[in-house]
């Protein structure tokens, strides 16, 4: 590649007598420059003048075979030294604002003097210059400026108050200058050298002094000024054969207040230091429209808060099938049970999602807001104080099965429990037309966050409801695996309450405990077998409250009522007895009402499974197995209008209403009258069996199956 030239450009190099400036010099001249070679003469304190230095220089350039002039002017009367390259060159291309003096003092023992000297020479000399250039720079359509900083500006040093802040200065400078020189062509950069110079040989230590050569850093300054480069507005340090970009950055910062009619208290801006100053996860910030951007945003925010009248925020949630199947897993759908494979396999002629699923977009629209962090007033708490209080989900329209959801959260109230604070949020979750689909309202139990002063009762929560006062209808049991939280913090509740050990501790656990969601994601999913043939769409909302935690690898027995098209149910822990979810229901479309029918009549079902089917339902609660087939589709259904001549088909799976056209092996048969006696517990089933009104018949070892459930010794 070819070097870069400068020739027919004209190079004006201030303080260019020694140092890096006649190292600029020296090397602009080498690639073909004419150099106007300023330097007042004087020392690095500002004191005297001579013509020596820039005349040295001059020289130096000549016997090379370059062309230069001596410029022995103060940059404070920068004009005279752009005149000078006009005069003898016609032209200014690229001005260098080099010259700089020291006024050390500590910061106390700073004269006036100290002071406007530093100043005036850096901050104002480079005014000056590149004011008297500028307007030729723009009329020409080419210009590079170079303003010098230091780390003393960026960073500040003992004893250079008075520098720093002109060395700073002189970056503002260079901002601005950038903006409005970019149109024409104008580029306008800031070099922050490290060098060995006239100004630092006594400061720096002497083996330092030796490596950082002013030649190493000429050439990053003299690549700036060439019209192939496009850097402009920026800051580059340099040093020592190396050389990097400074820039400013800022944290993501933190809101102060929720509404744009509140106030900012110094409490607030207090509790939210942390976040204020963490630096962890920064933006790079590159013009003052970015800077105030980011601002205006918050502003937008707050000002549609308070037309909603409450904070809310909104948050597109975008899932596949593969999201809907992990959740599925994580709440222990399993491929054993055949009824299940809809929820795992997506090329599945019947795929559904589980309608818990959806609880996820209210989910992440809690987390991704600050709805939960700044709920409640004056209190900050950490993840491991929030535990799930209670949840509700009502499905309003078609759900997709894959797709996106955006979701709007809005804290509606905050309850005083005393033990803890209860942030109730409704969150509202629209589909890609814009239409509501679906309703979640959360319950966050914030503990240790109450006495805060508020209420106690609150007026928005969507009611939980006691169960039944009668024995469950029907009670499924499920033991959840030891690594459940590990799989179901896939589906994106990566709290570390329940996985972490150290984290469970400090929140005041022996060990991590599940997600309420999970255990409620286990909870409606045996609901829907037992009463809606596993079919999702039957679904229309739930209510649950978690009132005591799961351990992973506990058993959950889902205890069930059915009251119409409601479904009361509660979620104890076989190992301890707790009832860890209560005052739950499940709102159906419709109840399904023969699932045990539907279950018999599928072909592939073999006799066999149909009595592990029963025996497992009558293990889970042996006072409601009164009967087996009729009886137990009876308490399945509760539809007493179904409660006929039923005759079960066992080996081939079968249910009949009434004959069978051929008479099957194995039947169990009761009448109409007596399979109502019988569910209404008026008729004992072993009575009833004994009197021949309840009858076995076919086959002897399929039947012989069911005499112990009938708890008989009845011979067959
Ligand atoms: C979709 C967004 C999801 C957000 C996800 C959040 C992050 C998740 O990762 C966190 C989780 O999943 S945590 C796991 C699931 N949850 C649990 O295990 C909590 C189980 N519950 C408890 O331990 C207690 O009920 C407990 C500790 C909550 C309360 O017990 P106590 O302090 O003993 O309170 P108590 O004396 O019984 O009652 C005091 C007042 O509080 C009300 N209350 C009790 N339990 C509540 C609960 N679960 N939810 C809401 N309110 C509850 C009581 O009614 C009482 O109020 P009042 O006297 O007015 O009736």
């Amino acid at each position: 590649m070819a070097d870069l030239r400068f020739d027919d450009r004209v190079v004006v190099v201030t303080g260019a007598g020694a140092g890096l400036g006649r190292a600029y010099a020296l090397l602009f001249a080498s690639r073909g420059a004419k150099v106007v070679v300023n330097d007042l003469g004087g020392g690095r304190h500002g004191d005297g003048s001579s013509s020596k230095a820039a005349d040295g220089v001059v020289e130096e350039i000549r016997r090379n075979g370059g062309t230069a002039v001596a410029d022995y002017n103060s940059v404070v009367d920068g004009e005279k030294i752009i005149k000078t390259a006009v005069d003898n060159f016609g032209r200014v291309d690229v001005l260098i604002n080099n010259a700089g003096i020291l006024r050390d003092k500590s910061f106390a023992k700073i004269s006036d003097a100290d002071w406007d000297l530093v100043h005036a020479v850096h901050l104002k000399g480079s005014f000056k210059t590149t004011q008297a250039a500028f307007p030729i720079f723009k009329r020409q359509g080419y210009g590079r400026i170079i303003m010098t900083s230091s780390n003393s500006g960026l960073y500040g040093n003992f004893g250079q108050a008075n520098y720093s802040a002109a060395k700073m200065g002189l970056v503002g400078l260079a901002s601005t200058v950038a903006i409005e020189g970019a149109r024409s062509n104008v580029y306008c950069n800031v070099i922050v050298p490290t060098a060995a110079s006239r100004l630092t040989e006594d400061i720096l230590p002497p083996e330092l002094y030796t490596e950082l050569k002013p030649e190493l850093i000429a050439p990053v300054v003299a690549y700036l000024c060439h019209e192939s480069c496009q850097e402009n507005g920026s800051v580059i340090e340099s040093a020592a054969g190396w050389a990097g970009k400074c820039t400013v950055v800022r944290s993501n910062g933190s809101l102060l207040r929720t509404k744009i009619t509140d106030g900012v208290s110094i409490e607030a801006v207090r509790d939210k230091w942390e976040k204020i100053t963490d630096l962890s996860k920064v933006e790079r910030v590159n013009t003052i429209q970015e800077a105030t951007g980011a601002l205006m945003a918050s502003l937008e925010g707050l000002r549609s808060n308070q037309e909603e009248n409450g904070e809310e925020d909104s948050t597109s949630y975008e899932f596949t099938n593969k999201d809907a199947i992990l959740y599925a897993l994580g709440v222990g759908a399993s491929v054993a049970k055949a009824d299940e494979l809809k929820f795992l396999y997506e090329q599945h002629e019947d795929f559904q999602v589980l309608p818990t699923f959806y609880v996820l977009p209210a989910m992440q629209a809690v987390f991704m807001s600050n709805n939960l962090e700044t709920a409640i007033p004056g209190r900050t708490f950490s993840l491991t104080q929030v535990l799930h209080g209670e949840q509700y989900l009502e499905v309003i329209g078609e759900l997709p099965q894959e797709g996106r959801l955006v979701s709007k959260a809005k804290v509606v109230e905050v309850l005083d429990k005393g033990s803890g604070a209860a942030v109730i949020i409704n969150v509202d979750s629209f589909n890609e037309n814009g239409d509501l689909v679906l309703r979640n309202q959360t319950v966050t139990f914030v503990l240790g966050a109450g006495n805060f002063g508020g209420a106690r009762n609150g007026t928005k929560i969507v009611a939980c409801l006691d169960k039944p006062k009668r024995r469950p209808d029907v009670s499924v049991t499920e033991k959840t695996s030891l690594d459940q939280a590990a799989l179901y913090r896939l589906s994106g509740d990566a709290n570390p309450l329940h996985i972490d050990p150290n984290m469970a501790l400090v929140a005041g656990f022996d060990k991590p405990i599940l997600h309420g969601l999970c255990t409620l994601g286990f909870s409606v999913r045996m609901v829907l077998g037992a009463f809606a043939s596993h079919n999702a769409a039957l679904f229309k909302a739930c209510k649950v409250r978690f009132s005591k935690p799961v351990v992973p690898g506990q058993t959950l027995r889902v205890n069930m009522w059915r009251e119409d098209k409601r479904v009361h149910f509660e979620t104890v822990v076989v190992e301890n007895n707790n009832v860890v979810i209560g005052g739950a229901y499940v709102d159906l479309q419709s109840i399904v009402m023969q699932p045990l029918a539907n279950k018999l009549s599928t072909p592939d079902l073999k006799s066999d499974a149909i009595f592990e089917f029963i025996i497992e339902q009558v293990k889970a609660d042996p006072n409601k197995a009164k009967s087996v087939g009729g009886l137990f589709l009876y308490n399945i259904t509760k539809d007493k209008k179904q409660a006929k001549q039923w005759t079960m088909d066992l080996k081939n799976a079968k249910v009949y209403q009434g004959a069978p056209e051929q008479k099957p092996s194995t039947t169990l048969t009761i009448s109409d009258e007596d399979f109502m006696l019988l569910a209404e517990g008026k008729l004992n089933p072993q009575t009833a069996f004994m009197k021949g009104k309840l009858k076995i018949t076919g086959n002897i070892m399929l039947a012989q199956k069911l005499a112990p459930l009938l708890k008989t010794n009845a011979k067959l």
